[in-house]
């Protein structure tokens, strides 16, 4: 549906009455005009809003930014028209996700092309919403088919589950008809694909509870099984009402909470309890998934009681590679940080649909790897990738490049020549260093993703061309809005769907990985086996600083092999200047847990995965192996 309706929230008369006029004087309907949040709430109830133009200071104590929280939730865009305020604002304001931001003093038409673009993201979030509903049905339906242990079953389900309603733990609990309460069972992510399914009793073990007070706590109240979203504030009192929900927490490191729950035709219901360590995660659209989802999944769920049922065994405790078909599909990109797994989510989330997609991030980090990714989980797949580097091509060629010429359109054009974006036709067209792009093509480029038509040069005949655009730049294109070199406009409409890649230096713990990857292809493209990467080498991989990224970590490890002798890799052959280096500070905030979680799959890695005896990690970390043990149950590190 179109944006018709319109509200305004504006405490400055002039400017409130300024923008109602270049609004209705265009065909919209402007509802209201609020100078409070408390006036835009009691306005927002009494009518339908289709798109709210708001300021960030407003009379009253609350803000724009908390009417904006309140928006969120309903799902009801909304643009900020504010004065240049400070960084904390801006930032403050940029992460409540806002479908614009315009600076005053404005001009007309970016008030209208501002609703352009809103309207072009509320079609796109919408077919989002209604591609990941037709994917989580069918996906259930289909696992439902397969012959699979109920264990696999439930596990591939939450695994799908992931990039929509994401999760660092799901505590899954039933009460059959008769009032029986099922057996808890808990699942954690540990990897991308890679959860780990847990019985009460191996909670138990890891919460450090008895049996006793587990069930005293389980008995005093139960965990509140009826629908609902539990963040902040909330969340802070329902642990308190729940013992059961603080314990998981606590032991989890988690803060926010969305527990939904199923009515099965036998008469049991079973509730999912979805938990992140995200502070405000759940949103309204979470439980409107599983809503839709609730018939399809009652039904099946059936067949998974049933099962477990029959199957009282105690549940095998990993479950790797869930899906290793679609592991395939990011063998490229090597990782498992946390700032990678979610990379990946947002990946499996946008791929299948044809929004355009913005990569922002430093030289080397994999924005092309991430391009390709996008392209292999299309529909577009089985047709072309083409890929364009916007900085490499000569100024005075790129238009003839990108767009193709008639023949003799200029001195030189000898015959007709197709551009880039029809060699791309069908597929995906990758832009890379789009910040690049001389300013007048911008416009051009912008017609392409607009009316996804094109002109040859010195034809005026307008060619339909089907392609979807990704784009990617190292530069910081709001600073270069700024500078007048890229168009504000372009810039909206890429951005639909950010996605950035972290530097090097902020997710370290993926070193070994990296290096490993890139010894073991190196290696044996350049028929110089290579035993083993001795820890001393890894030690100064992990020291440096890495400005180059994983480019300039490949490059390396490509030249320590060509350096190397009897398939021995050596420090002195690294040539990284480490000494006095600083480790920078990562600026990835981390919970106490991730770090422990981090430095004990360092030390593991480092010794083999040998927990106990000598040279074992747990004499490394100077503590017990039944402590290591435990702790690396309870952080979920499992061997891969
Ligand atoms: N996560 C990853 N796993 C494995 N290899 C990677 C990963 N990320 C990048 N690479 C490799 O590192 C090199 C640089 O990656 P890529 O070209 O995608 O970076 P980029 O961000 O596009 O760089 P630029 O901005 O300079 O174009 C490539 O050889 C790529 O295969």
């Amino acid at each position: 549906m179109m944006i018709k309706k319109i509200l305004i929230v504006e405490d400055e008369f002039i400017v409130a009455h300024d923008l109602q006029m270049i609004l209705s004087k265009a065909g919209y309907q402007v509802v209201g005009i609020a100078d409070s949040f408390k006036n835009a709430q009691v306005m927002l109830q009494s009518q339908p809003v289709d798109l709210v133009f708001l300021d960030i200071y407003l009379k009253g104590r609350l803000t724009g930014i908390d009417l904006a929280l309140e928006l969120m939730k309903s799902e009801i865009p909304f643009i900020y028209v504010s004065a240049n305020s400070n960084e904390k604002v801006f930032e403050a304001a940029k992460s409540t996700c806002p479908y614009g931001f315009i600076v005053k003093p404005y001009r007309e038409k970016d008030i209208l092309l501002s609703i352009d673009i809103a309207n072009y993201r509320k079609e796109n979030s919408k077919n989002m919403k209604l591609s990941s509903e037709r994917f989580m049905h069918d996906f259930i339906v289909d696992i439902s088919l397969k012959s699979l242990t109920w264990q696999k079953k439930i596990l591939s389900i939450a695994g799908a589950f992931q990039p929509y309603i994401p999760f660092d733990f799901i505590a899954l609990s039933g009460i059959a008809a008769d009032g029986k309460r099922y057996n808890e069972i808990g699942i954690i992510r540990t990897n991308f694909d890679q959860y780990d399914l847990f019985t009460a009793d191996e909670f138990i073990e890891t919460s450090g509870l008895t049996r006793k007070e587990y069930n005293r706590l389980n008995q005093l109240v139960p965990e509140t099984t009826a629908d609902a979203i539990y963040t902040g504030e909330r969340f802070e009192n329902v642990k308190q009402l729940a013992p059961m929900k603080n314990l998981m927490a606590s032991t989890y490191h988690l803060h926010s909470n969305l527990v939904k729950t199923f009515h099965l035709e036998n008469g049991d219901h079973i509730s999912f309890s979805f938990y992140s360590r995200t502070p405000h995660l759940y949103q309204p659209s979470h439980m409107e998934l599983l809503n839709f989802l609730s018939t399809t999944l009652e039904k099946k769920l059936i067949h998974l009681v049933e099962m477990k049922k029959a199957d009282e065994v105690q549940p095998k405790t990993t479950f790797a590679n869930l899906h290793p078909e679609k592991e395939k599909v990011f063998a490229n990109i090597i990782g498992k940080s946390t700032l990678i797994l979610n990379l990946l989510d947002k990946i499996k989330i946008v791929a299948p649909t044809d929004t355009s997609v913005l990569i922002t991030g430093e030289s080397g980090t994999g924005k092309e790897e991430v391009a390709k990714s996008l392209h292999r989980l299309s529909g577009r797949s089985q047709k072309p990738f083409i890929a364009v580097n916007c900085a490499a091509l000569p100024l005075e060629l790129i238009e003839s490049i990108l767009f193709g010429h008639e023949k003799g359109a200029f001195t030189g054009a000898l015959e007709t020549r197709i551009g880039k974006f029809e060699e791309a036709s069908g597929g995906t067209i990758f832009l890379d260093e789009i910040g690049e792009m001389p300013i007048d093509l911008q416009s051009k480029l912008l017609r392409v993703l607009q009316e996804k038509e094109i002109e040859r040069i010195g034809s005026n005949q307008p060619l339909a061309v089907d392609l979807r655009i990704i784009a990617a730049t190292n530069l910081d294109l709001e600073k270069e809005i700024a500078k007048g070199k890229f168009r504000l406009d372009l810039f909206y409409r890429l951005n639909v769907f950010p996605l950035h890649l972290p530097p090097l230096a902020q997710r370290k713990v993926d070193i070994p990985l990296l290096a490993a990857h890139f010894v073991s292809k190196h290696a044996k493209e350049l028929g110089k086996p290579v035993q083993e990467i001795p820890t001393n080498f890894l030690n100064v991989l992990m020291q440096y600083n890495w400005p180059g990224n994983i480019r300039e970590l490949e490059h390396t490890i490509l030249r320590s092999i060509l350096l190397s002798k009897d398939g021995r890799l050596a420090v002195e052959d690294l040539a990284l200047e480490t000494k006095g280096e600083q480790t920078p500070i990562s600026t990835e905030i981390k919970s106490f847990e991730d770090n422990e979680r981090d430095h004990i799959i360092r030390v593991l890695e480092l010794c083999k995965g040998k927990v106990a005896g000598s040279g074992g990690a747990a004499e490394l970390l100077g503590i017990p192996a039944t402590t290591l043990n435990s702790k690396i149950k309870k952080l979920g590190i499992t061997k891969s």
